[in-house]
């Protein structure tokens, strides 16, 4: 059984089609990062998973079952572009606030789930954090905080959008060693979804590519490479690597880099922030 298979999987939004008869499948406890262009889809895709957004052909399937809406088995972070500067609440109060509305109805938490809020802050190294307010943690220090906040129920998928977004290289390093950590203390698949693969590329089981309406799913040396990506870019690419460091080129332009310099990644919360960290 996989945790979470795309079957010919046709989504559709507006006129355009994001994902075209898109096919793959993550396994069960894998860790598979995901690339692609700015509005490739990597949201679509996790929103679909979700069954927030429809398909217009094809099947999703979560651990074996259709995909629908409010799926225990999956832990949701959704993509944070800084709307939380000015909380004052604490890192524990965001992180129960998901507790609360998710599972345990709006009564108060028991000691169950007091535990459990402990034990997933823990798990991402964050129970000191979590007495701050949110508001105040630099951005790695809250990216583990709303990791935590995936973790309840412990999940057996986890769908990250972008939790390196605005990170120096040292939090996105830490952020993606606790990411695969969790993967394989609770043995659960992992879809990560980033800008560029090199933050990510030593941790990770398989690469997952989209573009053009495609997504490619396998070894990193198998779908980085020239051929693959100018399908999926719909452009020239050559793939050049350095050491352990990838870079994937346009011409003389480093395609991954410029996208995330041109995206508004510092600038405030737009679309994106869903604010529903609910799968
Ligand atoms: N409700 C909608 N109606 C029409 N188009 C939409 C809708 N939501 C998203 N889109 C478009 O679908 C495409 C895919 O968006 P999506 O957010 O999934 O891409 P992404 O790969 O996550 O992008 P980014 O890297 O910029 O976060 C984009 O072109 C986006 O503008």
């Amino acid at each position: 059984m996989s945790a979470l298979s795309f079957d010919s999987v046709t989504i559709r939004l507006g006129r355009r089609d994001i994902l075209s008869a898109a096919s793959f499948a993550v396994r069960e406890g894998e860790f598979v990062g995901m690339l692609g262009a700015n509005g490739a889809g990597k949201t679509t895709l996790m929103r679909a998973a979700l069954g927030l957004v429809p398909v217009a052909g094809g099947a999703i399937r979560v651990l074996g079952a259709p995909a629908t809406r409010g799926n225990p088995a999956i832990g949701y972070m959704p993509q944070n572009r800084g709307a939380m500067a000015g909380l004052r609440l604490t890192g524990w109060d965001v992180v129960a606030s998901a507790a609360v509305g998710r599972r345990f109805g709006f009564a108060p938490l028991d000691r169950a789930a007091r535990r459990e809020i402990d034990w997933a802050l823990d798990e991402v190294g964050a129970r000191d954090l979590a007495r701050r307010s949110i508001g105040e943690l630099s951005g790695g220090e809250r990216q583990r905080v709303l990791l935590s906040q995936a973790l309840l129920g412990r999940p057996r998928l986890l769908l990250l959008d972008e939790p390196l977004i605005s990170l120096d290289p040292a939090h996105q390093k830490s952020v993606v060693e606790i990411a695969r950590r969790v993967c394989d203390d609770l043995k659960a698949a992992i879809v990560f979804s980033a800008h560029e693969l090199n933050p990510l590329v030593n941790v990770i089981d398989r690469v997952l590519y989209l573009g053009a309406g495609s997504a490619v799913l396998g070894p990193v040396d198998e779908v980085v490479t020239g051929p693959v990506l100018s399908r999926l870019y719909g452009a020239e690419i050559e793939v050049v690597r350095v050491r352990d460091r990838w870079f994937v080129m346009a011409g003389d332009v480093e395609v991954e880099r410029e996208a995330h310099r041109h995206d508004g990644r510092h600038g405030p919360a737009h679309e994106h922030d869903h604010g529903d960290a609910h799968a």
